[in-house]
């Protein structure tokens, strides 16, 4: 019997980020365009670091019936409207669709399953494509949701990221590694085309790379944590989307701490997840803007 089902998607909304330098007269240009084309803003937020030059992040909620049809004109006047000397990207974001997303896994469950139990009670506006694993341990539990289960296993690792990269085949918006214990190449990162979330299980910068919960014991730390990161070439020190801790004391051993910090992990991987697929995150250099 399937759970009580929500929605995470919003019929008729879609979303405008903008981002770029900021200077006087940008929001009235992008709420000026959207009025125009009968578009009603249900929420605007905006961020800049220097209003003099700085860094400026906007995005905005607005319900348009149709959207659709209306999208490649509204496109059309908001780029004709920002060309008069202004410096900034822009992307439009439908969310009554889903992100189609990928999730890649090794061993542990907790991640992966925790954010299939939250897809299918329609806390996710995302569909889940398919899983991939190094493992077949998984294969059993993922397929019983009826979503493909692949095992890829990594011992050549060239060769995995070519079945990969041949699996996702560009039918996906977004790749989530819960808890996949494999460095991924620059190659592959280039070649995948979509952005790649990571849960680390530790409060980074605290404990980079393998066995973080091990680290953590040797060290004596009265806090553990768990970071959702975009992935880069650079190993656990991409953008930063959500982090969260729990306290721990000496009578905890590295088991334990791994036992706490999962609970931590999946939280903090399922916020990170939702808010990349509201459209909610924008990526600045080495950091992210969450709204
Ligand atoms: N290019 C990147 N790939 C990955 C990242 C990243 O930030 N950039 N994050 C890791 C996740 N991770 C910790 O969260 C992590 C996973 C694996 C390893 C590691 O040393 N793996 C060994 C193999 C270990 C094994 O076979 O059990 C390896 O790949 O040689 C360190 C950190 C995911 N990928």
């Amino acid at each position: 019997m399937r759970p009580p089902q929500q929605s995470a998607l919003r019929p008729d909304h879609a979303s405008l980020v903008v981002h770029g330098r900021d200077q006087p007269g940008i929001v009235a240009v992008v709420t000026s365009v959207l009025a125009r084309h009968g578009a009603n803003i249900v929420a605007l937020d905006q961020h800049s670091d220097d209003p003099e030059g700085g860094a400026f992040f906007q995005r905005t909620v607005f319900h348009l019936p149709d959207y659709t049809a209306l999208r490649p004109a509204l496109e059309q006047d908001l780029a004709a409207a920002l060309t008069g000397g202004f410096n900034l990207q822009w992307r439009f974001t439908d969310l009554s669709v889903p992100r189609r997303v990928a999730i890649f896994a090794s061993r542990a469950d907790h991640c992966l399953l925790d954010l299939i139990w939250r897809q299918r009670r329609g806390q996710l506006p995302a569909t889940i494509s398919m899983v991939v694993s190094n493992h077949p341990d998984l294969a059993q539990d993922v397929r019983g949701f009826g979503i493909p289960f692949f095992h890829v296993p990594t011992e050549d690792k060239a060769a995995a990221e070519a079945e990969h990269l041949r699996l996702l085949d560009g039918n996906v918006d977004l790749v989530v590694l819960a808890r996949y214990m494999q460095i991924l190449s620059s190659p592959f990162l280039e070649a995948v085309g979509v952005p790649v979330i990571n849960i680390h299980h530790s409060f980074l910068p605290a404990f980079v790379g393998a066995e973080p919960y091990r680290k953590a014991k040797e060290r004596g730390v009265k806090i553990i944590g768990a970071t959702a990161h975009y992935v880069t070439e650079n190993l656990d020190e991409g953008p930063i989307i959500e982090q969260d801790v729990v306290r721990v004391s000496h009578r905890d051993t590295a088991q334990d701490l791994a036992r706490r910090g999962a609970d931590v992990e999946r939280q903090v991987l399922a916020r990170a997840v939702l808010w990349h697929c509201q459209d909610r995150v924008v990526r600045h250099d080495r950091q992210t803007i969450v709204f």
